[in-house]
């Protein structure tokens, strides 16, 4: 039978990813995130894994190339595809917050937000009611208040030294982020026994931690 496909984000998550594979039992090299490779064969456990950009992973998971995805749950609220999301796997944790300079000014006829989530950002003031410009960004978000290009900002915030730095501080915390185990809706049941079995390693894994914390 053909290999599974496991897309995997490249970045911050893939390392945490690695490791959750390897402590469940599946024998990934632990430099495989050390070459320039994007696909990588583990023929006795007859799955693939593909390196992807983040906002890529819930786009192969959706079209099936991908059969299982691991993602941050910011990247599936903004890319809102039609695919299961299956397991919370608590690393990356970080969590969306509304941000600006200190003294908010209530009176903003229509704020100006800038973002890296537009989609999301949309949803989010619409279903407030609130009207809102939303501007989208690819990266150093915090400069947007700062140089007055938008008023607030919503943004990833893990530590807080970013917006600290910056002289920002959080309006609202908005909602918890983590990375995720997303699946193929057709994949889900063609390959049911393959899946669940995956599925079923990480969460034993997980539960472990859980309870040595
Ligand atoms: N401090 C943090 N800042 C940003 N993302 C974080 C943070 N902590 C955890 N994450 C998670 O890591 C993911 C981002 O990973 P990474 O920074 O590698 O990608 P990216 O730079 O956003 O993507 P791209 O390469 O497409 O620009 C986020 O989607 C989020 O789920
Ligand atoms: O609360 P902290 O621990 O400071 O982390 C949050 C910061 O990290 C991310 O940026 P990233 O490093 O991905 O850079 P970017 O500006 O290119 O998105 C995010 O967009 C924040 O700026």
């Amino acid at each position: 039978m053909e290999n599974l496909c496991i897309a995997m984000a490249k970045g911050r998550l893939a390392k945490e990813a690695v490791k959750l594979f390897r402590k469940a039992g599946y024998n990934l090299p632990e430099n495989v995130l050390k070459s320039r490779k994007l696909i990588f064969e583990f023929a006795e456990e007859n799955f693939e894994i593909i390196l992807v950009k983040p906002a890529d992973v819930p786009i192969y998971v959706e079209y099936g190339t991908a059969d299982l995805g691991i993602v941050g749950k910011d990247t599936l609220l903004e890319e809102n595809r039609d695919l299961y999301e299956v397991l919370d796997l608590k690393y990356g944790a970080c969590r969306f917050a509304l941000a600006g300079l200190p003294n908010r000014s209530e009176t903003l006829l229509e704020r100006k937000v800038a973002t890296k989530y537009p989609d999301f950002t949309r949803r989010y003031f619409r279903s407030r009611g609130e009207p809102v410009e939303v501007i989208k960004l690819n990266g150093s978000i915090e400069l947007a208040p700062l140089t007055g290009l938008a008023d607030t900002i919503l943004d990833i915030v893990e530590t807080g030294r970013t917006l600290k730095e910056n002289g920002l501080v959080v309006y609202e915390n908005v909602r918890e982020l983590s990375a995720r185990l997303v699946v193929n809706k057709v994949s889900m049941k063609t390959r049911q026994d393959e899946i669940s079995k995956i599925i079923e390693s990480l969460d034993r894994v997980l539960t472990e931690e859980e309870n040595n914390d």
